[in-house]
């Protein structure tokens, strides 16, 4: 069978190169112009599963993955592939010769936040535009060369838009990482990824907390320490509710299995959480 894999487009993107890493050549590979418009393809059955950026090594989550999940798409996480990021600078090449004097700097806001402190230090004056996505950014300065501006974006990105890349490796931090999900509405669904890839377990629940109740973080965290399930992140994103209403992203470094899991998760809900687990996968490394 060949599968149709959707990914945050348009060509060129980080998400593109994570793709084309971990499967298949033959597979169809369709761009969406947007995070939500990926997470909507492989809701509607368009494609077979979506890949989609989620969490960066300097930046942290991608909250505009996060939110849509939670809020608005209820999908699962199938997969998680983790990949090396190298940000690089370039221009239209008309502009190559004046490229220090560029007015405005255009990417993805992960991108730009990557590279805060080159920028601060090299560009003080430039003008931030942000893309929906490197690819996007590349794409129209490409079509742009009036505007006097610099790209960040991937080696693949000049190529396939023709730009010139003036500067290598500008990301501030040299452990720069992205982690990509893999969804696809049912949980129990795998994703056809290229054999050679082992993958370490990881099981992600949401966990919403009962209001007005001490104490109830800690219950929380008790549950899971005293199964010794080891968490390996933790983190808090609003409600969308109101001031000071969060939720609580977990990971934990394990498969969902028939008694620990579970365990937890009735011991949650006796405590008046709300839980839902959103994927337990296999997260592999480039
Ligand atoms: O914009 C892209 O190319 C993406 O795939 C999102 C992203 C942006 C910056 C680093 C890693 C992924």
């Amino acid at each position: 069978m060949s599968y149709r894999i959707g990914f945050l487009g348009p060509k060129a993107t980080f998400t593109h190169l994570a793709v084309s890493k971990f499967f298949h050549e033959q597979i169809e590979q369709i761009p969406y112009a947007t995070i939500p418009a990926c997470m909507d393809a492989v809701a509607a059955g368009d494609v077979d599963f979506s890949i989609v950026p989620l969490e960066n090594a300097i930046e942290g989550s991608v909250n505009l993955t996060v939110d849509y999940l939670v809020h608005e798409q209820p999908l699962h996480i199938v997969g998680e592939m983790v990949v090396p990021i190298n940000q690089h600078f370039m221009v239209h090449p008309d502009r190559v010769s004046s490229w220090q004097q560029v007015d405005k700097i255009v990417s993805h806001s992960h991108a730009i936040a990557q590279c805060h402190r080159y920028l601060h230090n090299e560009f003080p004056q430039a003008e931030h535009s942000y893309a929906a996505s490197t690819g996007a950014a590349a794409q129209f300065v490409s079509k742009h060369p009036e505007e006097n501006a610099g790209v960040i974006a991937n080696e693949m990105a000049a190529e396939v838009y023709g730009l010139s890349i003036v500067k290598k490796d500008i990301h501030d931090y040299h452990y720069n990482h992205t982690l990509f999900a893999i969804l696809h509405p049912s949980m129990s669904e795998k994703p056809p990824v290229l054999p050679g890839y082992e993958g370490k377990d990881k099981t992600t629940i949401m966990v919403t907390l009962p209001s007005n109740q001490s104490g109830t973080l800690h219950q929380v965290l008790s549950a899971f320490a005293w199964r010794k399930l080891n968490m390996s992140k933790i983190e808090s994103r609003p409600m969308k509710t109101g001031l000071g209403n969060y939720f609580f992203l977990i990971d934990l470094e394990h498969a969902m299995d028939s008694v620990l899991i579970p365990g937890a998760v009735n011991e949650l809900e006796a405590l008046g959480c709300g839980v839902k687990i959103l994927g337990s996968y296999k997260a592999f490394y480039a």
